[in-house]
């Protein structure tokens, strides 16, 4: 089969790089451009000896490389790049991957509100397919644009989608979802807040007035659920780790959804979704069982008052982001979902 002619617009960051380190090994890839703004000209190795051996590629500069020779382009950057881009792209037969928000929430009002930028390709946006797999899989083998979504929602929304699908909460209680991110989840730019000195032996909670994944949280709840009274109680935290994230679900369940044997429920939910892995009842998901790989581990709790406990376990750079960015492009080019994600996680 020919090789997917690959492009990634910023590869210096942390979803860029990991991108790399998934797309160097996948059989039907070929990496095409990498692109770094500041170090254009630079092979991609010396600035990352991960890669030695395994890319070996230098970068181009976004404002000159063409982007049209690729099949597909992912865009590993900043809320608002892919945007400006998009149009030219698909408009030439490529396919684009956004790793950003530009095209989660369909509602531009919404997306203005929460990133401060006015959506300026509407038409697209509403083309625009939302990257989760595991719910949209049809969809998503047809798009010629993918919103991936947040670290968060991608955990929120797979914790809840068998519950969501049967109509099985009771929508009168909020749904809460206490989240916790490794700092990577922050980018690799430069931020006090994520200085060693400041996130090491420390736990903290953040944006507990209003999270941007809010939003794209809820919309995904409504149209999952068909109900527009379903309210969400959102806090993540940012936790002293280089990667993964772990959410805490609390849902109120309806009579319906008391009968029920909510693990067998969700085995047979999942049972052909390769990277959802629901554990056997009693299971505690931690954060090392995912290390490295695009598996989202998941057990049930039943609780007092009928409401069941859900703890997710994602690697917030891979299924959270770049992974579930590759599971997208497998799904685009019909090729089998694993493709080149067939790894397992690293331990200790
Ligand atoms: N980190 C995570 O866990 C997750 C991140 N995301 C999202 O993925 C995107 C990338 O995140 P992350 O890798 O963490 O971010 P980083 O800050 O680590 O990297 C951003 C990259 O974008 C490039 N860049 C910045 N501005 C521009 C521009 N105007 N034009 C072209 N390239 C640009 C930078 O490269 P250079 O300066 O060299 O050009 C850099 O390579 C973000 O939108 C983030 O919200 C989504 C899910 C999880
Ligand atoms: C720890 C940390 O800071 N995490 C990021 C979320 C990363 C991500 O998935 O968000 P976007 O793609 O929507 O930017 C945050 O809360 O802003």
């Amino acid at each position: 089969m020919k090789k997917i002619k690959v492009g990634i617009v910023g590869g210096t960051g942390y979803t860029g790089v990991e991108l790399l380190r998934l797309l160097a090994r996948h059989p039907n890839v070929q990496i095409q451009v990498i692109t770094s703004r500041g170090e254009a000209g630079l092979p991609v190795a010396d600035m990352f000896p991960s890669l030695r051996g395994g890319v070996k590629l230098a970068f181009s500069d976004p404002a000159t490389v063409d982007l049209t020779q690729c099949d597909i382009v992912f865009f590993a950057t900043p809320h608002g790049v892919a945007m400006r881009q998009t149009p030219a792209l698909v408009a030439a037969g490529v396919k684009v991957i956004d790793l950003a928000a530009d095209f989660r929430l369909q509602d531009a009002a919404e997306f203005e509100k929460w990133y401060k930028l006015p959506h300026d390709c509407m038409d697209i946006l509403e083309k625009a397919v939302y990257g989760l797999p595991e719910l949209y899989a049809r969809d998503i083998a047809q798009a010629e644009v993918i919103g991936n979504p947040g670290c968060y929602p991608t955990t929120v929304l797979l914790g809840l989608a068998p519950l969501l699908e049967h109509g099985w909460i009771d929508y009168s209680a909020p749904i809460i979802a206490d989240a916790k991110s490794g700092v990577s989840g922050a980018g690799r730019k430069a931020e006090v807040g994520t200085l060693f000195s400041e996130s090491s032996d420390n736990l903290k909670a953040y944006g507990v007035a209003g999270h941007r994944h809010h939003p794209e949280i809820l919309a995904q709840l409504k149209k999952l659920s068909g109900h527009n009274a379903v309210q969400l109680i959102f806090v993540p935290h940012l936790i002293p780790m280089i990667r993964g994230m772990l959410t805490t679900l609390h849902v109120k369940l309806n009579a319906e959804g008391k009968r029920q044997s909510l693990q067998s429920v969700y085995e047979q939910r999942y049972a052909n979704d390769y990277f959802v892995d629901v554990m056997p009842a009693g299971a505690l998901p931690e954060t090392r069982s995912v290390r490295g790989a695009n598996y989202l581990r998941l057990a049930l709790y039943p609780q007092a008052a009928d409401y069941v406990t859900i703890i997710v376990v994602q690697d917030n750079l891979v299924k959270g982001a770049s992974g579930q960015a590759v599971q997208n492009m497998n799904l685009m080019f019909n090729l089998p979902v694993d493709t080149g994600l067939q790894i397992l996680p690293l331990l200790p």
